[in-house]
Parts: structure tokens; C-alpha cells; sequence
């Protein structure tokens, strides 16, 4: 039997680095997927292995069964039922599995992905071989999320192939997980977002896990594809789900400047610790920002002319979150050189996610003809960067069984 699991990326429209520091944040999930593809093997007492395939940068690894149970098994696992954080000792002892397998020097910065899936697996299945396929439509480390949709796809397949989460594995086609079990998958992404990140707030895991349609099972509200129900606030560990009362279109532009989430969370914190009632002043703003900005998506737009008062209202407050970014430290030459150029053509922008590089938003208005987005499109493509419209709104988590081949 093989179990596919995949999970949404996300844009954050306002509040990211600010709702690490307790903040209001509003996200919404996108229509680009990471998967994972999970089959146990039968059990081959000399050489039981656990492999991970990571497509998208040709990575392979392939761990013998008895070297994860001589590092591991003193921690008594698997837990599948209860989430826990990965200790510092512990994190050692998988990075030291980690480095036997010689990642390339160009590919370090994916062990912190790996050292997540070694925590994951082991805490929810043991030391059962298999093999764990991971392939995503999400750009790695550009803003929209993949780091979360990772650590949710690996929580799902994980969770559905345990003996906690009870699943008809006859039923055909994506299935959602119950409402107690998308929260303890939502705990457990939490968990491996903490290898990766450091200090993650919640929101992408969340997002990920959820989707922003709004679902049944979290206000018994049943609204799937209405495209009215498409976003959620965050502040704290706790979701609101927002009804927009406006179409959204956003432009995505990837700058393609690496970055690293953890080392730009980290920065930020540094920058508080030096400048705090500054900061604290800056990330009060930014809580203020997305509270408006998620009124302003709420409100009823009757007609056009309210739905073009409405975006000149979101383009201001995206403008204002974009220079308390800068505050912060986070934007980034090639960010503001997609802020410069799509304001030659009227359309306001902010970058999404941690900054630093990767990705930036732009807000396409109702009326802007087609002509426009073309141009804009082609100015920032000759830049080098990449651009894409975004669905906004969709799915969360979702798995699938298949009788393996
Ligand atoms: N499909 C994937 N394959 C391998 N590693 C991944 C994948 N998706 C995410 N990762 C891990 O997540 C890291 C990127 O996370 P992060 O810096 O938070 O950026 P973002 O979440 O914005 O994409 C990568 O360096 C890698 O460790
Ligand atoms: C900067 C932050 O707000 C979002 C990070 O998103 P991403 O990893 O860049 O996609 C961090 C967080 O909220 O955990
Ligand atoms: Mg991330």
C-alpha cells in the first residue's frame, strides 16, 4: 500500500516576521502543492533500509533501519499521539546521520529538511523501512511556504500509515483528515517548522494544513469552493477564518535570490533585542495593518466603484507593511527593484514570507486590462525574475491510498 499526501504553499498578504513576535497576520493558501509518496516495505531483516528520494534537487538518501534504532531508540518512540520538539541532543544525533551520506556542499541547506523527516518519522512510525518519494510544485526557499508544506505532506502520509489515525484506505481519490486529526498533523508540521525555522510562528504549517476555504469541521460552516471564504488571520497560534467579500488576483514574482528563513527570523530578533521599544512600536503597526487590511477584504463591495475604494485601501496598507518590512531589515535590492517597476505601472507591491530575496506580491485591481499584466509581466521577466498569478484560497492537506505497484 502506498499513501500520497500533499499540502498547499502560501502567500502572506500582511504580517510576516511581525506575527513571529505575537502580531496579526493574514495568509492565504495557493494552488501549488508539495507532495509525498510513502510505502512501508515488507521487512527484510538484513537489509532494511529507510529512503528518501527529494525529486525536486535530485537528492538521494538511504539510511540502514539498524543505524536510525542505534541513534534513536533510546527516545522510546514512535509517540504519534503526542507531538513533541526535537531536543538539541537529539537534532545532533540525526545531523551526524545526515552528514554520513555527504550532501553535496552546494545542498547543505536542505539537511535542515531532512533532519525534519528523520524527527517526523521516527517519532510517528518507528523504525519501519520504506521508502519516501518527495516532489513539489512550491519554488524551495522563496517565501510561499515550502518548508511548512513539506513538514504537513511528511505529517499527513506519516499519520495516515500509523496506528493513530484511523482511515478507510478503500476510499478512492484525495482525502481530508477528521477534524482531531488535522490538529495533531498541524502540531506535528509545527514541530519539524522548528527544525527548519528556528522560531516559526505557526501560520505557515497552519495554512497549510487548513487550506483557506472555509471548511466544516472548523465552524460548521460547509463552503468549499466558494471563492468568498478564502483567507485567515493569525495571531498567537490562533486562526480566524476571513469571508472576502472582493475578488483577489495577485501577481507573484519570484526574484530567484536564495534565502534562508531561519537566518532572516533570526536577524529579526537580534534587531529586537538591540532596538526593542522601536521594534515593538514597528510590529504594533504591522498588527494594525493586517487588522485593517482584514476588515477591508471583509467589508461588503456592492458595486464597482467600492471594490476599486477597497484595493486603493489594500494598496496603501501593503505599502506601509512593505517599509516596516524595510524596517526590519528584510527587504532586499532585488525586491525593491519589483517594487520599482511595477509602480512605472501604478500597481503597488510588497514581499512575501521571510524576505531577504524570493517572493514579492502585487496586487492586480478588477479593472487593470489584460494589456497591463501582459507588460508588467514581460518588464519584470526581462529583470530575470519569474512571475505567476496566484488562485487564491483552496485546500489544505489531503491524502491518498493506492494499492502499491
Ligand atoms: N521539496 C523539497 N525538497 C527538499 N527540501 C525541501 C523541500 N521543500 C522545502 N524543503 C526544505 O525547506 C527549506 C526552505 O525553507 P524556507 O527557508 O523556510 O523557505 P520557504 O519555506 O519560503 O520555501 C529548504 O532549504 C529545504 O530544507
Ligand atoms: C517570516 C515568517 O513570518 C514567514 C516565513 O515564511 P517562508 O518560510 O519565507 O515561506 C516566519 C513565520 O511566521 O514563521
Ligand atoms: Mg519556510
Amino acid at each position: 500500500m502506498e499513501v500520497k499526501a500533499r499540502a498547499p504553499g502560501k502567500i502572506i498578504l500582511a504580517g510576516e516576521h511581525a506575527v513571529v513576535h505575537g502580531s496579526t497576520a493574514v495568509a492565504a493558501s495557493i494552488g501549488l502543492y508539495t507532495y509525498v509518496s510513502l510505502q512501508v516495505s515488507p521487512s527484510n531483516e538484513n537489509d532494511d533500509r529507510l529512503i528518501l528520494q527529494l525529486k525536486d534537487t535530485s537528492l538521494e538518501f538511504s539510511w540502514p533501519i539498524g543505524r536510525i534504532k542505534e541513534a534513536l531508540s533510546s527516545l522510546g518512540g514512535p509517540f504519534p499521539s503526542t507531538p513533541m520538539s526535537c531536543s538539541s541532543e537529539t537534532f545532533n544525533l540525526i545531523l551526524a546521520m545526515i552528514e554520513e551520506q555527504n550532501i553535496p556542499e552546494a545542498k547543505t541547506s536542505l539537511a535542515s529538511g531532512v533532519s525534519a523527516f528523520l524527527w517526523l518519522y521516527t517519532s510517528i512510525l518507528g523504525f519501519k523501512p520504506a521508502t519516501v518519494v518527495v516532489t513539489s510544485d512550491l519554488p524551495l526557499g522563496a517565501g510561499l511556504g515550502s518548508s511548512a508544506a513539506l513538514c504537513v505532506a511528511f505529517s499527513a502520509a506519516l499519520l495516515a500509515c500509523s496506528d493513530t489515525v484511523n482511515m478507510d484506505m478503500k476510499q478512492e481519490g484525495w482525502l481530508v483528515f477528521g477534524e482531531s486529526e488535522l490538529e495533531l498533523l498541524n502540531k506535528w508540521a509545527f514541530e519539524g517548522e522548528k527544525i527548519i525555522h528556528g522560531k516559526p510562528s505557526g501560520i505557515d504549517n497552519t495554512v497549510s494544513t487548513y487550506g483557506s476555504a472555509v471548511k466544516h469541521y472548523l465552524d460548521k460552516i460547509q463552503c468549499f469552493s466558494c471563492r468568498n471564504c478564502n483567507m485567515i488571520k493569525f495571531r498567537s497560534g490562533n486562526l480566524t477564518r476571513i469571508m472576502s467579500s472582493m475578488p483577489l488576483k495577485m501577481l507573484i514574482t519570484n526574484t530567484k535570490v536564495g534565502r534562508n528563513t531561519k537566518a532572516l527570523v533570526a536577524g529579526v530578533s537580534e534587531r529586537t533585542l538591540r532596538h526593542s521599544d522601536a521594534m515593538s512600536f514597528v510590529f504594533e503597526a504591522v498588527d494594525s495593518i493586517s487588522k485593517e487590511l482584514a476588515n477591508v477584504i471583509q467589508t461588503p463591495a456592492p458595486d464597482d466603484q467600492s471594490i476599486i475604494a477597497k484595493e486603493e485601501k489594500l494598496e496603501e496598507l501593503m505599502e506601509m507593511n512593505q517599509g516596516l518590512l524595510q524596517c526590519m531589515g528584510v527587504s532586499h535590492a532585488s525586491i525593491e527593484t519589483v517594487l520599482r517597476t511595477t509602480l512605472k505601472y501604478k500597481l503597488v507591491s510588497k514581499l512575501t514570507g521571510a524576505g531577504g530575496g524570493g517572493c514579492v506580491l502585487t496586487l492586480l485591481p478588477t479593472l487593470l486590462s489584460g494589456t497591463i499584466v501582459d507588460k508588467v509581466i514581460a518588464e519584470l521577466e526581462s529583470c530575470g525574475f519569474q512571475c505567476l498569478i496566484a488562485g487564491i484560497g483552496g485546500n489544505g492537506a489531503e491524502i491518498c491510498f493506492s494499492a502499491s505497484s
